[in-house]
């Protein structure tokens, strides 16, 4: 239980003015704890909390009762589920009615480690679609790769770039989600730390931030393209009045989003421009503070010219991997240190076209690189969705599962010599060699889990 949590006096004073606003009950909702919620992977998530009650605004949405030691459950490490602030989760609905049944559509998710828009994006396109998921600080990009390829599609990709350099990709993206850095006052209640941190001067500075954010992102929407901005700040300085920077400057309109009144999120209207966003409040709706508006780029932005210089896959290397990947429509591309990503080949032309613009960090999914024996199959193929189920592999117990995730002896004996992925519950957890007499663990090292499993 969170003891109650003071709200600085300027903040309540801002939002007194707002719909939907109750200062008791907004106080009052800060000395409750937040809910516990997590997402669903729409393949890999089937048969995971069916009981719990879903978030109103998102199928694969869950509530749980409490919040249980996530590091303690091989599926979480399979990526069968995110655990995602339900709030947050209502991008789900936003994308939803704006990508309908459109094919084949560039997105790029500009703030996005540690990867919970991203992989929520991820689940929303279909093959010919491209995600790429950005994060301009280094250490976080590092994290948001690593979620993503739990999250396992071929079609998402991750760079880490400045928005600026990103806006040099004129016209490409029909999507581009900024989930901004901000004040953060939305999510005092997870991380009540923050709190002290919070002034009226950085709100200002998260302000001046999020206008250059959005400015250098800009030029790379197309004409007719849709800009999805959030952010977990209650400020209207970071809200309501980027939504009237973004309508006076860039002459950006706002979209409509369909709400049901019972979920409790609060349409709200900028003074300026009257451009139409959407509020959370911890007293309305079973979730953290959050903001969001979808705006529809009207100026003409043209676009890149790509020439597509053909490749001429490697034979060899097509033959030695693309059974992974059940030989359909996939390419195998050098990568770094000798290993292979595989890439669907309708996308060739977007790689040559980003690679000119921004350091891209993962391109599809790592398939791994030959030796002199064999094929080395990456961890990559593990988790991905876009790989054969015909795979070999290895069903284990839950705490099997655990003593793979810790690169511990599993205690299997008879196992024939080869190459299996190690699968809990049907999900690929990583790789195996059996040697006849023992076994290798593949798991990379940074991933083994380091908590005390014996109590379980
Ligand atoms: C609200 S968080 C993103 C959360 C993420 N979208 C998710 O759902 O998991 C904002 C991100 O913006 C990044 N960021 C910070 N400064 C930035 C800048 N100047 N330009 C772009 N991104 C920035 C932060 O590192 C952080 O990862």
């Amino acid at each position: 239980m969170s003891s109650t949590l003071h709200i600085p006096a300027s903040l309540l004073q801002d939002l007194r003015p707002l719909p939907g606003f109750d200062e008791q009950a907004f106080v009052a909702a800060h000395a409750q704890p937040a809910p516990v919620s997590v997402r669903l992977h729409p393949v890999k998530g089937g048969g995971i909390y069916t009981d719990l009650p879903a978030i109103p605004w998102c199928d694969g949405g869950r509530y749980l009762p409490e919040r249980p030691i996530f590091t303690l459950d091989p599926a979480y490490h399979a990526g069968a589920y995110y655990v995602q602030e339900a709030s947050s989760i209502f991008l789900h609905h936003v994308l939803r009615g704006i990508i309908g049944q459109r094919k084949g559509l560039r997105v790029l998710d500009l703030c996005a480690a540690p990867g919970g828009k991203s992989t929520l994006i991820a689940s929303l396109l279909d093959a010919d679609g491209l995600l790429v998921s950005n994060e301009v600080i280094r250490t976080r990009a590092s994290i948001l790769e690593e979620n993503m390829l739990r999250w396992g599609y071929m079609n998402t990709w991750v760079t880490s770039n400045d928005p600026r350099d990103l806006g040099r990709l004129t016209g490409y993206f029909d999507i581009i989600v900024v989930d901004a850095p901000c004040s953060g006052s939305g999510l005092w209640r997870k991380d009540a730390a923050a709190l002290n941190e919070w002034s009226e001067a950085n709100v200002q500075l998260c302000a001046a931030r999020q206008q250059r954010i959005l400015a250098d992102v800009w030029p790379a929407l197309k004409t007719g393209g849709t800009l999805v901005y959030a952010t977990c700040s209650y400020s209207p300085q970071e809200d309501e009045d980027i939504l009237d920077h973004l309508a006076t400057e860039l002459h950006a309109g706002t979209l409509p989003i369909p709400i049901d009144a019972s979920w409790g999120i609060e349409e709200v209207v900028s003074p300026l421009q009257k451009q139409t966003g959407y509020r959370f409040f911890p007293h309305r709706v079973r979730g953290e503070g959050f903001f969001i508006a979808a705006m529809t780029k009207n100026d003409d932005a043209g676009s890149l010219k790509t020439a597509d210089k053909k490749h001429t896959p490697d034979k060899k290397i097509q033959q030695m991997a693309g059974h992974y990947f059940g030989n359909s429509d996939v390419l195998l591309l050098p990568g770094k240190d000798g290993s292979y990503n595989a890439i669907r080949p309708q996308h060739h032309t977007d790689l040559q076209l980003l690679q000119k613009a921004v350091f891209l960090r993962r391109t599809g999914i790592e398939a791994g690189m030959p030796s002199a024996k064999e094929w080395l199959p990456a961890h990559d193929i593990a988790l991905s969705v876009d790989t054969t189920k015909d795979i070999p592999h290895i069903d284990v117990s839950k705490e099997q599962a655990l003593h793979f995730l810790k690169r511990e002896e599993m205690g299997m004996a008879d196992v024939p010599k080869g190459w299996y992925i190690v699968r809990y519950n049907g999900l690929g957890l990583g790789w195996v060699k059996a040697l006849g007499n023992r076994m290798n663990n593949y798991l990379p090292k940074h991933w083994r889990i380091r908590m005390n499993i014996d109590e379980i």
